[in-house]
């Protein structure tokens, strides 16, 4: 399995392009399965979850095209999908695919509404906590699914179609925002989500269904109505800038020191992270092409974080914003309250030297002046950048092994810090 050896010490300086956001490339290339006609998407960023979701879609029947190509010398273009899903030859998600991968299970949504049943596997992920489905499941019960666990399948079906209604969520999640939103398209009559998420890449998802044809109103806020349609068209839509991939460069450089335009990244995302950043010490400003950091070689503040739900601090930079932490002059605490087990890369944190002590769910954070480059683990996709961020600041050689986490979400990450002057390499193993 390949590893990252990260010799750390140098400053971040230059240009790095910001690609389309993961988290939004799932959910748009999932929405394909709702319409016979083609959905484009353009900004997609290659990354394994993005291949895999590939595979899990033809599956299914849509039929794919890629078409990548070089924009000016040094940067490549997000590539860009067809995707059509002339017919769906199967509504089954088998389980060695969907349990790679948590958005896979998403796909349950636009099955039930263009195909009326639905046999998907429970999902799989990072490692982050239990990741229940129950409000999935509520969810689609409520707009008038017979729902059953069979053999670690959900078997979903709706013999006359889903019906509109109103889902309240107990909690703000994601993922089930993104399912029940998908199929309230194509269900009779209005659905209103009640504590929806808010995340922008919700709102990336509902823009591109209403350019599909779809009735959503609110999406980006906790109350989202659909009025459900007959039938949705194909569409052409850019995916979203990645959020999580600019607060992490962002944190690479609060941490390294140094001067980065995050090209194509935008403040509006990001807002509280930004605001968190700027007190540790950074310098960020919004320019017309995207947002720059700039940090002296003064220390760095400690500030306390805990996540939340959009706009808060987001639980996808919990770890970065650690890494930072670890070299602050004093002691930060961060809480975790989206994920009950997102704290895998304190202990790999503590081999670089990290003065860390885990209360119930807040991290407490002792600065310290230097860390030292070690072996570490990655653990799951933001600890795996976590690591690689804090090896860019320690003394000597980090390598991070079992990198493939991070070909999950991060495209082209070795080349993309090395432009900006870091000592980063994959070696294949
Ligand atoms: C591919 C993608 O976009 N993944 C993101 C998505 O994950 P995902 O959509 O899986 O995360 P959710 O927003 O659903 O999870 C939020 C919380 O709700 C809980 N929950 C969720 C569903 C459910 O049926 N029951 C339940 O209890 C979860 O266990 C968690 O505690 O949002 C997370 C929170 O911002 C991010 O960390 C992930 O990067
Ligand atoms: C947790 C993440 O991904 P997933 O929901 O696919 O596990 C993530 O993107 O940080």
């Amino acid at each position: 399995m390949d590893s990252i050896k990260v010799v750390g010490g140098a400053e971040l300086n230059g240009i790095i392009p910001i690609s389309g956001a993961k988290n939004a490339a799932l959910p748009l290339m999932i929405a394909s399965l709702l319409t016979d006609e083609t959905l484009t998407l353009s900004n997609v960023p290659r990354l394994r979850d993005v291949a895999q979701l590939t595979q899990i879609l033809s599956n299914h029947g849509v039929d794919y095209s890629v078409n990548g190509k070089r924009n000016g010398q040094d940067e490549l273009e997000g590539q860009t999908l067809h995707l059509t899903a002339r017919e769906i030859v199967d509504t089954t998600a088998p389980y060695e695919l969907v349990s790679k991968m948590r958005a896979s299970f998403w796909v349950v949504g636009p099955l039930v509404a263009r195909m009326h049943e639905a046999r998907v596997s429970l999902p799989g992920g990072c490692a982050i906590g239990t990741r229940p489905v129950d409000f999935f499941i509520d969810g689609l019960a409520a707009l008038g699914a017979d729902i059953e666990i069979e053999g670690g399948y959900v078997v979903v079906k709706a013999p006359g179609g889903l019906k509109g209604n109103r889902v309240e969520f107990p909690k703000v999640s994601v993922g089930a925002t993104h399912t029940i939103m998908m199929a309230a398209t194509l269900a009779e009559g209005e659905t209103e989500i009640v504590n929806a998420a808010c995340e922008p890449e919700v709102a990336d998802l509902a823009a591109c269904l209403n350019a599909m044809g779809a009735q959503i109103e609110g999406a980006g806020t906790s109350t989202i109505r659909i009025q459900g349609v007959k039938r949705l068209h194909g569409a052409h839509h850019a995916v979203v800038a990645d959020r999580i991939e600019t607060g992490t460069y962002a944190m690479a450089v609060a941490m390294t020191g140094g001067d980065v335009l995050l090209k194509g990244a935008r403040a509006d995302l990001l807002e509280n992270a930004l605001d968190i950043l700027r007190q540790t010490g950074a310098e960020i400003t919004e320019t017309g092409e995207g947002l720059k950091v700039y940090r002296n070689g003064n220390g760095i503040q400690p500030v306390d974080v805990t996540t939340e739900p959009f706009p808060g601090f987001p639980t996808d930079l919990q770890a970065q914003f650690m890494a930072l932490m670890t070299k602050a002059g004093g002691q930060s605490r961060i809480t975790e309250t989206i994920f009950e087990n997102r704290f895998m890369h304190v202990q790999e944190l503590a081999r670089l030297g990290a003065q860390i002590s885990i209360d119930g769910r807040t991290a407490v954070i002792d600065g310290v002046g230097t860390l030292r480059g070690a072996p570490v683990m990655a653990t799951d996709l933001r600890a795996s950048v976590s690591l690689v961020i804090a090896g860019l600041a320690a003394e000597g050689e980090t390598t991070v092994n079992r990198v493939y986490h991070l070909d999950r979400g991060f495209e082209r990450l070795e080349d993309k810090l090395t432009r900006c002057g870091a000592q980063i390499e994959r070696v294949s193993g």
